[in-house]
């Protein structure tokens, strides 16, 4: 996006020198003559910076006071400040209020293109160090090695570049947020915002001050309560519906507007603010039947399906288990400040084994809880047995004891064979139903495991 300076200055003609000077160097430039005219344009759309005058003669707000608003409503815009020769005792003050830096008049072009680079640059890195912190928490890495993987591996790779709207399906906690996520880095607008909206948590009737803030409160009301809005936060970057089929029906309305014209005005106010937003949403429910029933509008699925990706349940793709439960050990290690624990075969085979009815989200709880409380020393393996009980209550029963002591209530013949459908439907179910690589590991023929697995009565779900 082309870097854009508003100028502020009631002097036309110093208005056009430092107009001239910023257009030169690539920069686009808008000018406005008094304060007012100052916030309509901010207003309308955030700037990258805004060049500001201290005294703004015939103006409704001096700059001082102009600067305090928009250091309160646009804190991310920096502010470069005009000042007139011996006033700088004025100037410092203004940097104690939130301005970035001043520059004197007359202007040195050098000093004036140098500020008002560093601004820009520092705001760019203020909100990437803001996307990082949240990435940390968010958790940023897309680990796993099955063959699904693989394939939204490509989609990621292929849709970042493009500007078209995605719209990713699958069920809770299987990673959709995360696979919009790598959308948004893989895309030109990386550095820019990743904003999400949760739109099963807000209430419908705060879901319109969320997404569009709220107006401009009157210059004179120092505490009014201004809200930029989830869209308007999103400006250069994404805007992430979650869960969008919990919409309410107004907003969905609102929403069909808003990605046509790609403008909206805030809550109780008139101002068109455009937006540059790349919009992506989810859902885990069925949205054919949510349209049938009326519960969500036709025109605005169409408007966000422009390509659709599916993110499968845990269950359906189990060769991401093992990646997934390491990379979650070395994590929740860090964050705890202790040594991982490597996961011992049987509780990989565990892990492996189960539904995984939470998916990646649950995985991920079932680590952080096995490291923390799942007996033994600090940093010794963990084994099936530290597991959760409902993880193992589960699994095959050869990777329970109880399964061991029925083991030896019987004759030898009969248990080798329990114990051999035990463990092939354990390893079929751990390599996601492919035999050739079950066979590999088990260490058979794969047409003398597919002949075994018949005459024990394991049905192997999957791919043979
Ligand atoms: N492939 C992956 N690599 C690393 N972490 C992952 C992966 N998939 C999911 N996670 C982690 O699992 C958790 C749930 O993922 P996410 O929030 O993306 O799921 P979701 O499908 O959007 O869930 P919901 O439907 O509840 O919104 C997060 O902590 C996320 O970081």
């Amino acid at each position: 996006m082309a870097k854009e300076i508003l100028i502020v200055d009631d002097e036309a003609d110093i208005r056009a020198i430092l107009a001239g000077i910023l257009e030169d160097e690539g920069y686009t430039v808008r000018q406005a003559a008094d304060s007012e005219a100052a916030r309509a344009a901010i207003l309308e759309r955030p700037p990258s910076l805004v060049v500001l005058d201290i005294w703004l003669v015939g103006s409704r707000l001096d700059g001082l006071q102009l600067l305090d608003l928009i250091v309160r409503d646009h804190p991310q815009v920096p502010v470069v400040m005009i000042s007139g020769h011996g006033n700088i005792e004025t100037a410092v003050s203004a940097i104690k209020r939130g301005a970035f830096d001043f520059i004197e008049k007359p202007f040195q072009t050098d000093r004036l293109l140098l500020i008002v680079e560093r601004g820009i640059e520092i705001a760019r890195l203020r909100r990437e160090l803001a996307d990082l912190r949240q990435r940390t928490v968010a958790g940023d890495e897309f680990i796993g090695a099955s063959g699904h993987h693989g394939q939204l591996r490509q989609m990621v790779e292929k849709l970042g570049p493009a500007s078209s709207r995605v719209f990713i399906n699958g069920p809770q906690g299987a990673g959709k947020e995360v696979v919009a996520r790598q959308i948004h880095a893989a895309s030109p607008r990386a550095a820019g915002p990743f904003v999400v909206v949760t739109c099963a948590a807000l209430a419908p009737e705060s879901m319109e001050l969320e997404l569009f803030g709220t107006e401009n409160p009157p210059a004179d009301s120092p505490n009014g309560a201004r809200r930029i809005g989830l869209f308007e936060q999103a400006h250069g970057g994404t805007l992430l519906l979650d869960e969008v089929a919990d919409m309410p029906e107004e907003t969905q309305g609102k929403i069909v507007r808003v990605l046509q014209e790609q403008r909206f005005c805030r809550v109780g106010g008139s101002t068109r603010v455009e937006v540059d937003v790349r919009v992506m949403a989810t859902t885990s429910r069925d949205m054919e039947a949510a349209i049938a029933t009326g519960r969500f509008r036709q025109d605005l699925f169409y408007r966000l399906n422009v390509v659709s990706l599916e993110v499968p349940a845990l269950r359906q793709r189990r060769e991401d288990i093992t990646a997934l439960a390491e990379y979650f050990m070395a994590r929740a290690a860090r964050l705890n400040g202790v040594s991982p624990r490597p996961l011992a075969a049987d509780a990989l085979a565990a892990l492996q084994a189960y539904d995984w009815p939470g998916n990646v989200r649950q995985l991920r709880n079932v680590i952080d809880w096995v490291l923390i409380m799942g007996g033994g020393t600090p940093g010794s393996p963990v084994k099936a047995e530290m597991l959760p009980p409902e993880i193992t209550s589960d699994a095959p029963q050869t990777l329970r004891l109880e399964g061991a002591s029925e083991l030896l209530g019987l004759p030898l013949r009969e248990a080798r064979e329990m114990f051999e459908r035990e463990y092939l439907l354990a390893q079929v179910t751990r390599f996601g139903g492919n035999i050739s690589r079950t066979a590999e590991f088990v260490g058979m023929e794969r047409s003398a495991l597919h002949r075994k697995l018949k005459s024990l009565g394991v049905v192997a779900e999957g791919r043979a």
